[in-house]
């Protein structure tokens, strides 16, 4: 007998839950439910089965379901929640927040009800007070409660930067602290194309520019489609952030974590660089900052602490 498959729960099955859904099933990481509300079962199944019969053609072993029954989501390995709504042009994601806790609330008793033991990772905006509603309501351990964001923040700097540069993405490193707004702190210092700080190749102004880019980069997005966010590099994050820890990876990955002292803040939830792998959160790295990137940092901290106020 092989290894027991893994079982992954997404729940929402919008554009970024279905598309996390094939790409979870694409790579083999497990056996995916896709759970959605009463009112769109029978197109959650038909995503689901959708996917199904895409796994013959692809070569890929994985079962994909759908479903409004939490029941079905019974003993999940990692639990990815996209459930909410989604911003649209001209607005802010913190306009999402009074909406989408609600949902986080609602989602985490059922999830937390079939799946004590699980590892949740939340998409859902505003991510970082998100998640940090999902922590409250689960009673969970910190490690074990984890948001996206900063793998897609430093993707889209990875992307510009090497579109600036004309070298491969794969050589391209990023570093983005913070909350998931336009606040957010990509560290320059931290970057490198095939290990050479980018401070050496691009110039201090085009610099500032990707920088720029990259912290209203969903918003580019937003206003493109004009009626909903990204959900191709949204789920391709998920996914590696869902590898990480499935296959106890131990990879250095940023991480919406929850803080109790690292760089100076408590009680929040927000983007720091981490060690993702098997129990989750396995370790926050604290680097020293210098004093704009602080004040930087700060400023991205005030803005998460601002719509944490709002849920109190
Ligand atoms: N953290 C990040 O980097 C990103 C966050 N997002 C956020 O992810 C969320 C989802 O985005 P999309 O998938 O594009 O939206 P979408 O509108 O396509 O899908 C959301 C789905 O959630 C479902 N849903 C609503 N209430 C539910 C409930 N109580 N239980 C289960 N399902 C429920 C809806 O029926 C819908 O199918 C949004 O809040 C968006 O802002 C999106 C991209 C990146
Ligand atoms: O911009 C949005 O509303 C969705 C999101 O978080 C992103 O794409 O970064």
């Amino acid at each position: 007998m092989g290894n027991k498959r893994k079982k992954i729960s997404v729940i929402g099955s919008g554009f970024t839950g279905a598309t996390t859904a094939l790409m979870l099933a694409q790579k083999e990481l497990g056996d995916v439910v896709l759970v959605d509300i009463p009112n769109m079962e029978n197109p959650t199944k038909g995503k689901a089965l959708d996917m199904l019969e895409a796994s013959p053609v692809q070569g890929f072993d994985a079962n994909v379901t759908g479903t409004a029954n939490y029941e079905d989501t019974k003993e999940s390995d990692l639990v990815i929640i996209t459930a909410g709504i989604a911003r649209k042009p001209g607005m802010s994601r913190d306009d999402l927040v009074n909406t989408n806790a609600k949902i986080m609330k609602s989602v985490t008793q059922e999830v937390v009800k079939y799946s004590p033991e699980t590892t949740i990772v939340v998409l859902t905006n505003p991510v970082d007070a998100m998640t940090y509603t999902v922590y409250k309501e689960s009673g969970f351990p910190k490690e074990r409660v984890i948001g996206q964001s900063g793998v897609l923040d430093t993707a889209r700097f990875r992307t510009f930067v090497a579109q600036e540069l004309n070298l491969s993405v794969k050589d391209i490193t990023g570093f983005v602290l913070g909350g998931h707004g336009d606040d957010m702190v990509p560290l320059i210092r931290y970057s490198y194309a095939g290990g050479i700080p980018l401070e050496k190749l691009i110039s201090k102004d085009r610099l500032e520019e990707i920088v720029a880019r990259t912290r209203t980069g969903g918003g580019e997005i937003v206003n493109l489609l004009g009626n909903g966010s990204a959900y191709y590099a949204p789920a391709a994050s998920l996914t590696v952030m869902a590898e990480a820890i499935l296959k106890d990876q131990r990879r250095v990955l940023p991480s919406i974590a929850y803080l109790e002292g690292e760089y100076g803040y408590s009680d929040i939830y927000l983007g720091v660089p981490t060690i993702l792998g098997g129990n989750g959160i396995e370790e926050i790295i604290e680097l020293e900052l210098t004093a704009d990137e602080k004040a930087a940092l700060d400023k991205s901290a005030e803005s998460v602490k601002s719509v944490l106020k709002v849920l109190a």
